[in-house]
Formats: structure tokens, sequence, C-alpha cells
């Protein structure tokens, strides 16, 4: 799997005229020869190859140009510039309305859409009930789609994409809208058509669905394609990028992969950040502040490579700093191995203060906490940042390190047998009286 290409995009850029005043279209329609808009390039010279059977996340800000690509690999958009080429039955969950006509009942528009899709009307009519049901919004079926609340829309519509076995399923966002219930529904959905093979395109602003969901995911800035790698490298990325845009200071932060694992360190700029190897990490930091070690310690201050299920711990950080700063703060963040973050902290938040650190400081933080979560494998991600304002923002970030070193977990013996995320250390009470 994974050689045959579903959607491949060469050199696609999409450019929008935009008008200061809504008058000007009318008089560029009136007065033709004399442009009145100013050019707005949604996506620029984008390449990608999508092969059959793979699950792609696409991340972004606002603006960047997610929906843009969906639409064009949906072909409800064409490309200003650029090749696309697609191959197999697309099922686009696009935006939210998008495909219904709001006069038609949802049974109309089931059927309606379902020929737009290629089924044939005897096809619509043996998956109809199942589609319903899927749905599951009972008499409303019968109901135009306008009387439809937003949620119910949705189930309709993921209902209907999802039905007609799609090689291609393109989701844009459209799971945020249904309750937990009918998210998880989705999900499972979405899992099947993926492990029978459906390539999938997946647009969230929720990170954990795309780690969840994709094997490879593709980061959008301002129309561009800025990385196109492993689901967790990418939303670090993302993440860190968010953390620079929300710094006061933030022109010199330097934003790099890192190999973690043998501490060897590659200098590139984001702006080559090609496809890239799983180990490599995402490091965004200032020069002047590095991490010289991270150890565990048990509670006797003993240095421990892993640690039981239940216990106590300590987390040590050793900063060199090679600057002063007036109010640095450091934090943590453990988070299993799909990306999914267990907890997180900082001296801040926690309503503690490290103080001025001076020039040439070697800082060592220890964190002392409990370990009440399944044995397994976890990473520590390291930040450190100055000047709190409150609310858990800073002034400047001065390094954010992901996934830095790896902590073992292991099993408790003497536990209970319990399975989950976290161990509620349960008890039990039976009270029986007579029943009259
Ligand atoms: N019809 C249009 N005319 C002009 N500009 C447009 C048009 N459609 C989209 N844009 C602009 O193109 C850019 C990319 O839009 P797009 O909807 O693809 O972004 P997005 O990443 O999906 O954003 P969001 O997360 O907010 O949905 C935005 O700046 C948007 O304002």
């Amino acid at each position: 799997m994974g050689e045959e290409i579903a959607i491949s995009l060469k050199n696609v850029s999409k450019c929008y005229k935009r008008y200061t005043r809504p008058v000007d279209r009318l008089k560029e329609i009136l007065l033709p020869g004399k442009s009145r808009s100013q050019e707005f390039w949604a996506l620029r010279d984008i390449n990608l190859e999508i092969s059959k059977g793979e699950t792609l996340g696409i991340i972004g800000q606002n603006g960047s140009g997610k929906s843009t690509i969906l639409q064009i690999i949906a072909k409800t958009l064409t490309p200003t510039t650029g090749e696309v080429q697609v191959d197999g039955r697309v099922s686009a969950l696009l935006e939210l309305g998008s495909g219904f006509n709001p006069e038609f009942t949802g049974r109309q528009n089931v059927f309606f859409n379902g020929r737009l899709l290629g089924l044939s009307q005897k096809e619509i009519e043996d998956k109809f009930d199942e589609i319903a049901r899927f749905a599951d919004i009972g008499d409303f079926i019968d109901q135009p789609v306008k009387t439809y609340s937003s949620g119910m829309f949705v189930r309709l519509a993921f209902a209907v994409a999802v039905s007609v076995n799609p090689d291609i399923l393109i989701v844009d966002e459209a799971l945020a809208v249904g309750d937990i219930y009918f998210q998880q529904k989705c999900f499972q959905q979405i899992r099947q058509l993926r492990d029978s093979g459906t390539t999938l395109l997946f647009v969230s602003h929720d990170p954990v669905a795309v780690y969840k969901l994709c094997d490879r995911a593709i980061l959008l800035e301002s129309g561009q394609l800025v990385l196109d790698g492993k689901p967790r490298q990418v939303i670090d990325l993302y993440e860190a990028k968010l953390l620079k845009k929300n710094d006061v200071a933030p022109e010199k932060i330097e934003i790099q992969m890192s190999s973690n694992a043998n501490g060897k360190k590659s200098q590139e700029n984001t702006s080559d950040l090609a496809s890239k190897e799983e180990s490599d990490e995402i490091v965004i930091n200032l020069p002047e502040v590095s991490i010289k070690f991270i150890k565990f310690f048990d509670e006797k201050d003993k240095e421990i490579e892993s640690v039981i299920s239940d216990q106590s711990m300590q987390l040590s950080i050793g900063l060199l700093f090679l600057k002063s700063f007036e109010d640095p703060h450091i934090g943590f963040k453990i988070r299993e191995r799909t990306g999914e973050v267990v907890f997180e902290t900082n001296t801040a938040c926690m309503g503690e203060k490290v103080g001025r650190v001076n020039c040439e400081t070697l800082l060592e933080i220890r964190f002392q906490f409990e370990i009440p979560i399944r044995p397994g494998e976890y990473t520590i991600t390291v930040g450190v940042a100055d000047g709190y304002l409150g609310e858990g923002l800073f002034r400047q970030t001065l390094l954010y390190a992901h996934n830095f070193a790896v902590l073992k977990v292991l099993r408790n013996q003497e536990a209970i047998l319990w399975s989950g995320i976290v161990n509620l250390y349960p008890t039990i009470s039976i009270l029986t009286s007579n029943h009259v």
C-alpha cells in the first residue's frame, strides 16, 4: 500500500480577487477595463501527493488555505494555476450546508446527494434506512432541511457522505458540530473506512483528532505548505508557531528540527523544513537558553530510569542561561506516545517564582508528583518563558522542546487490575439492609 497515488497537486495556486468596497465589484462589471480589485493568493505553489489509503490531516491557522485546498481537491473550486489529479470517487463534507438544498426535505436531499455522488436510485433506496439510522434525526428526515439545527444538518450530511463507500473522503471540521456521542460514532465510521482502504483528508483544529486519525499531516501557513510529516511533528510546529505569534518579542526566537534521540541538532530554518524523519522533534529556543539535562529521581533522591505506576517521582530539568532574565518560568508536559497530553503545568501556574537568573547560570528545577497513570512510555516536553502576564500567558517564550525525554512507567504489581488513563484509586463500600 502507499505507492498508488490517489491525489496529486502540482504547483497549485489559487488567487482570489478582493475588493475594498462591495461597490467596486459592481463598477468592475459595469465598467470593464479598469481593475478595482486586489489579488489575494489563498494558496501558493502547493505540491502534494497523497497515496491511496493514506490519512492526511491538514493543519493551519484561520485563513491559511485549508478549506481552499479541500475545495480544489473536491473540484468545487478550480485552481488559478497548477494541475490537480484525483483518482477515485470523492465524498466531501465541506462547509456546513454545501450540497444540500434548504427547501428539500432530508429524504429528498439524501436522494439528490446520493445521485450526485454517483449512486443509482436503487442503490440509494437500499441504503436509505441505514443512512437515516446513522443520522438519527427522527421525523425531521421528512422536514425541509432549512428547519434543521446545525447538529442535525451535519448528522445527515455525514451519513450520506460515508454511505457511498467513497474512495476518498474529505472532512472539513464537520465533526466539531455534533455532540460527543455523534462525534464518536463518526470517528468509528471514519476509522472503518480508513481500515478498508479509503483515502482520508481531514481538517481539524483539534490536534488530538489529527493524532488519532491521521498517519501524515501538512501544515499550511498563508497559503504555503510549511511542513509535511508525521502528525506529531506537524502539530508541534503548529503549536510552536502559535506560541511565537503570541510573544511580545518573538523576533529572536528560532524554530528548529532537532533529533533529540541522539542529541544531534540540525539548525534548520522552518522555511526549508521539507518532509522530515519521525525522530526529528520541534525545538524553539533563544540561543541563550538551552536544556543541559533531564533526569528522573525517586522520592528519596535516587536517580531512576523508569518509575512504577502510582509512585511518587521527581522530574529534574537542568537549564543553562547565557543571558539574565527577570522572571523566567519553567513548565513540563507529559504526553502519551499518541500525542495526547496527560498533564502539564509550570511554575507560574503553580503560583511559584524562580526569581531573576543571571547570565551563565545553570539552573536545576525539580517537580515532585505522583504518577497514577497506566504503564507505558510517555514523553516529556519542556518549556521556558519569561515575564508572566497571567492567564497562562508569558511575555516571551525562551525555549520549547517537544518530547525531549522519554519516561517509562512500569506496572505496579501491587495495584488492583484496572484499565483507562488514570488510576482513581477506587475503594468499595457495600451496604446491605433488610428489604421489607
Ligand atoms: N471567495 C473568496 N474571495 C476572497 N478571499 C477568499 C475567498 N475565499 C477564501 N478567501 C480567503 O482565502 C484565505 C484562505 O481561506 P480558507 O477558507 O481556505 O482558509 P482556512 O484555512 O480554511 O480558514 P479557517 O480555518 O478560518 O476555515 C483566507 O484569507 C480567506 O479570507
